[in-house]
């Protein structure tokens, strides 16, 4: 884990990471912040299931969605809100999912770059990265306002892996949600479905291959490149 980006014997391999579900389980301290913007308006608490399926579009999204599940409409005041409750706490209960440190340090080891293409804000995603130690081994980052468009426009992930320095032949993407396959194969990126993730088994639709665990991913990774390189939606 001591290896950063800069490190790698082979610049031209990218691992593109999704953040909440993949990396990190947000799900906790998302759910607290959602919570004190729900009770801030009267309304009850949501559980931890719920919110799970909430996660993946954007916070706009999931506070959209959360004040749906209470019966109230969307409301600018309530994200503003939020949005800077969770800029302040998005370290909290969010740790590493287990077998993540390893697969990060594995990857590195074995010459790849690291970049994370997320919905989460770039601010919020800074900060916690930064809190788990690991903002250092990403050679991009891209929030989900780094740029005019996110997943699952495939923009987002070109630009980040732009941003990294490298070609679509040359990359993979990892995440649990269909956003991140969508958005990587529409990039003409390969895609492997993170199987411990938030996503529901179907949104594994279009991805080259199903990981069932964070240890196994750079060997799946290197087996895509090595074997089928990625020819487009269509093609
Ligand atoms: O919905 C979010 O804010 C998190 O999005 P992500 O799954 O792309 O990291």
């Amino acid at each position: 884990m001591r290896k950063s980006h800069a490190d790698t014997s082979d610049p031209g391999r990218l691992l593109l990471l999704d953040l909440d579900g993949t990396l990190v389980d947000t799900a906790e301290g998302l759910l607290a912040c959602v919570n004190r913007m729900l009770s801030g308006r009267g309304l009850a608490p949501i559980g931890l299931a719920d919110i799970r399926a909430m996660i993946g579009d954007g916070i706009a999204a999931l506070v959209r969605r959360a004040l749906a599940f209470r019966g109230a409409p969307f409301d600018e005041t309530a994200l503003v809100a939020f949005a800077a409750d969770y800029e302040r706490s998005a370290a909290d209960h969010a740790p590493l999912f287990p077998g993540i440190q390893t697969m990060l340090g594995r990857a590195l080891q074995d010459g790849w770059r690291l970049a994370v293409c997320t919905n989460k804000p770039v601010g919020a995603t800074r900060t916690l990265l930064g809190s788990l130690g690991i903002a250092h081994l990403f050679a991009a980052i891209g929030g989900g306002d780094s740029f005019p468009v996110r997943k699952p426009d495939p923009e987002h992930v070109r630009l980040t892996m732009l941003e990294a320095g490298c070609v679509p032949e040359r990359s993979v993407m990892l995440g649990d949600h269909r956003n991140d396959i969508q958005a990587a194969t529409g990039a003409g990126i390969s895609a492997i479905f993170a199987a411990w993730g938030y996503g529901a088994p179907g949104m594994s639709n279009g991805a080259a291959a199903i990981a069932e665990t964070p240890e196994a991913v750079p060997a799946i990774a290197a087996r895509i490149l090595a074997s089928a390189p990625f020819k487009g939606r269509a093609g």
